[in-house]
């Protein structure tokens, strides 16, 4: 059947109450109302399947944990299983001496004993009665004409009366009598206050405090909007006698939705207690949730006087006993209540933290409380023990806001506002290729993989070592460009030395500039022929104390083409590091790798090797990529001579493969070819303090094996005093470098080592020789001695017979 064109053919609007001079619309909350919790009476009667003894149960300790003091338990003469849950919580202690439990029971005598045989022998007990006044409930279902409405009530109220007191007398049950006329808000309001009155005589002993009697007055069906429901309780609280010794109760039922306005305002037209269940159970939409009204009460600064500091654990109990779900978009239970997917909520709220962590700290200072305002977010979820983990989600809808605010919260990163919007469109991409919500970890893998940040993010290009030095005045460049971060840092001027590989080749590079940054950036233009140029720079300390580690610095870069710096297209790179210089230098390899990730052309290291176009970083890149070694600077330079002569006897050119076979020779690098000192073996021993003793076998240019030793502060000032036994003048070391090759067991120590040697001859001249030796070996000082070794070699060193 369609729905009717003039629905007025079917349906009666509600019948106004004329109630001119009503209070409750500029009345405000003060108090909490005196909460009952019904879940296991009205809550139960509307389930498929009721809740067993154990579920009840379970039930009880919650809303008593909750702070519930009032709480129907059951309707004993339904079933034996109601009857039994009564006697059980009785027998075996389950109350708290304040908790009153209620039992509701109609308006009959058989019910009524029922009912009260079930409470016997609790501290505290109120009897619920009810019975329909409504007019279409008196017509049609009791059949009873308006005096024997008021019959029905007041002889069972006086039997409640008897009876109660029976019980009072002989187990010692202190009780208050509660009685709804029924449908109450389909009640004529008159008759409703006039079955009331009746009542009130009918009990006869209605006092102040606890003494005072219950009259209940539900919204069985919500057929009005709220506004009515507080004027029929205005009306009433003002009509009745006696309004002192009577609490009265509002019972809002949701079939128009809004069974919390409807309790909501009739607190304030005079309602002091609210009968509702947790999460609105009930018969068909339900009663009025009480966590709701609790918790709308508590953002209003009034204490509710009910405790939902774990709210999940609240719902995982009310759910495993109903079965009932509660939905994601519930009032302050649901799911995705403090979720924001959208990108101007998240903006907002992410502002909003902000703005409220300087704001407390201020209040802190001055012993202010610390007043919640945070946009969009009417309550803190820590209060309810939810955590903010779930507070930003990110889907299609979402902006830079949101998402910067998983990262700061997850990699402790705060980026800069125009990498925020670069890395936003980044994940917009991805969420709209996808269709689906990103989570954190596909939130924080993007960032990671489109700034290669982290060891196993590596892009193209990465560092393997690198050294930073001051320039010396000579070498001083002029600076690059007036927008350069750096160049107001200090006057003095820095040098990168360094090994990158790009595309799986090592290549060694160098470069000078006004900082770290821009000798980085001139090491990448001459080498690799990568042109970029710092646009925006920024950095901040990231404290992790928490997680036990010291600060870091994080640095930001933005990268434009250095031949156009008002270019639209940029890249944005981010580095962490303990050392903030470090840190830079990462950052602006991350961008390097946004800007060549579309698989750019990177120069590469010429095959065939032209010496006079080469520096001494491509012999260095050939020896590094061949053989593993990284020459230090001064090495590299040496080297580079010897190639130069090679190049020129050879016609100007040498091949890759020439010039590794020419540091092999030069060095006796790998080579088993006889050298002028042979190292046959040799042990190194510790003596006092730092001071080592070497000894071993040597041969001497082919000779018969000597015994030699030697000590000094180190292993390789020991063998150059044993060697200075040996041969005349003396031997002394400039310069030494050392790191490793390979990784795991296959480790080993490679050594560099610059020897001087200093002698007189016969004639009294004096000659200074200098000469490189590098060797590796698994042990470090072996490797060490091999060094020297090697170098000697090339030079022409004067042996003692
Ligand atoms: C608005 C509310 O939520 S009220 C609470 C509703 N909750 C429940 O009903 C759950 C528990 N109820 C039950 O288990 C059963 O109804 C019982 C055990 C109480 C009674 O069962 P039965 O005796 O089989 O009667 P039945 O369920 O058919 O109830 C209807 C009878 O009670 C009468 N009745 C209904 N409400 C009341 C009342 N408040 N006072 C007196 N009589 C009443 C009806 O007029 C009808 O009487 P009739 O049989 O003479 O026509
Ligand atoms: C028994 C009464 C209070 C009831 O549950 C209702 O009217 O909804």
């Amino acid at each position: 059947m369609p729905m009717l064109p003039d629905p007025a053919q079917k349906y009666k609007p509600y019948t106004p109450l004329n109630l001119p001079n009503r209070q409750w619309p500029s009345k405000t909350f003060t108090k909490a109302p005196i909460w009952l919790s019904t879940d296991l009476r009205d809550g139960n009667q509307a389930l498929v399947n009721p809740m067993t003894i154990e579920q009840k149960t379970n039930f009880f300790k919650e809303v008593v944990k909750c702070g519930v003091k009032q709480v129907e338990v059951a309707y004993p003469s339904a079933s034996d299983t109601d009857f039994a849950f009564v006697r059980g919580l009785i027998e075996k202690n389950e109350i708290p001496d304040d908790v009153w439990i209620q039992v509701l029971t109609p308006a009959r005598e058989d019910l009524i004993r029922r009912t009260i045989d079930s409470v016997a022998g609790a501290k505290l007990a109120i009897l619920h009665m009810y019975n329909a006044t409504s007019p279409t409930f008196r017509n049609v279902v009791f059949r009873n004409s308006k005096e024997q409405t008021i019959e029905l009530a007041v002889k069972h109220t006086k039997l409640v009366r008897e009876l109660t007191e029976e019980c009072t007398q002989k187990y010692g049950t202190k009780f208050i009598y509660e009685y709804s006329p029924e449908t109450f808000t389909q009640t004529e309001p008159d008759f409703a206050i006039e079955v009331c009155e009746a009542v009130k005589k009918a009990w006869g002993k209605a006092g102040l405090g606890d003494e005072r009697i219950i009259f209940n007055l539900p919204s069985t069906v919500e057929i009005a909007p709220p506004n009515h429901y507080a004027d029929q309780i205005e009306n009433f609280c003002n009509k009745i006698s006696e309004r002192e010794k009577i609490i009265v109760s509002l019972h809002p039922h949701n079939d128009r939705g809004t069974g919390i306005a409807s309790a909501e305002l009739g607190v304030l037209a005079g309602g002091d207690r609210i009968e509702g269940c947790f999460f609105g159970n009930g018969e068909r939409t339900g009663n009025v949730d009480l966590v709701n009204l609790a918790l709308n009460l508590y953002t209003q600064g009034i204490r509710p006087n009910l405790d939902f500091s774990d709210l999940q654990n609240t719902i995982d109990v009310v759910t495993a006993c109903n079965d009932l779900p509660v939905p994601a978009r519930y009032p302050y239970a649901g799911e995705l209540v403090y979720t924001a997917f959208s990108g101007s909520h998240q903006d907002a709220i992410k502002k909003g933290f902000e703005a409220q962590r300087a704001r407390h700290e201020e209040c802190r200072a001055k012993g202010e409380p610390l007043m919640w305002d945070i946009p969009y977010l009417p309550i803190d979820p820590a209060d309810l023990g939810q955590t903010y983990e779930a507070l930003i989600r990110v889907n299609s809808q979402s902006g830079k806001g949101g998402i910067a605010y998983l990262i700061k919260q997850h990699l402790h990163l705060d980026l800069p506002r125009k990498m925020q919007v670069a890395f936003y469109q980044v994940v917009q991409e991805v969420s709209d290729r996808e269709a689906r919500e990103m989570t954190v970890d596909d939130i924080t893998s993007i960032f990671r993989r489109a700034y290669h940040f982290g060891s196993s993010y590596k892009g193209r290009l990465s560092l393997r070592n690198f050294k930073i030095s001051a320039l010396s005045g000579t070498e001083k460049p002029k600076p690059t460009s007036d927008t350069d971060p750096e160049s107001e840092e200090d006057d003095s001027q820095r040098r990168f030395d360094g090994t990158v590989s790009v595309d799986g080749t090592y290549r060694v590079i160098r470069g000078s500039g006004n900082g770290p940054l821009s000798a980085l950036l001139n090491a990448l233009r001459t080498h690799l022929d990568l042109d970029f140029a710092i646009r925006e720079y920024s950095e901040h300390t990231i404290n992790d104390v928490d997680e036990g580690e010291n600060a870091r610095a994080a640095t930001y870069v933005e990268l434009v083409p250095a031949s156009d710096r008002k270019a639209t297209q940029s890249w944005w790179g981010v580095g962490v590091d303990s050392d903030i210089a470090r840190s830079g230098l990462r950052a602006v390899l991350s961008a390097v790798n946004s800007a060549i990730a579309d698989g750019r052309e990177i120069s590469e290291l010429a095959l065939g090797f032209q010496p006079k176009s080469s520096g001494p970083e491509d012999v260095a890149s050939v020896i590094v990529n061949q053989l593993g070694l990284e020459l230090p600077r001064k090495f590299q330079k040496t080297f580079f001579e010897v190639v130069q002569r090679k190049a020129l006897e050879a016609g100007g050119e040498i091949s890759i493969n020439g010039v590794t076979q020419l540091f092999k020779d030069t060095y006796n690098y790998q080579n088993e070819g006889p050298t002028k000192v042979a190292l046959d073996s040799f042990k190194l021993d510790h003596l006092d303090g730092h001071r080592r003793a070497l000894s071993g076998s040597f041969t001497f240019f082919g000779g018969s094996p000597r015994t030699i030793s030697g000590s000094g502060n180190g292993p390789l000032s020991s063998l150059l005093a044993a060697l200075h036994t040996q041969i005349f003048g003396t031997l002394s070391i400039r310069d030494y470098w050392e790191h490793s090759i390979g990784e795991g067991s296959e480790v080993r120590a490679a050594s560099y080592v610059e020897l001087v040697y200093e002698v007189e001859d016969e004639a009294s001249k004096k000659s200074k020789s200098s000469a490189w030796g590098v060797a590796t070996d698994t042990d470090i000082t072996a490797s060490g001695v091999k060094a020297v070794l090697n170098a000697l070699n090339d030079l022409e060193i004067a042996l003692k017979n």
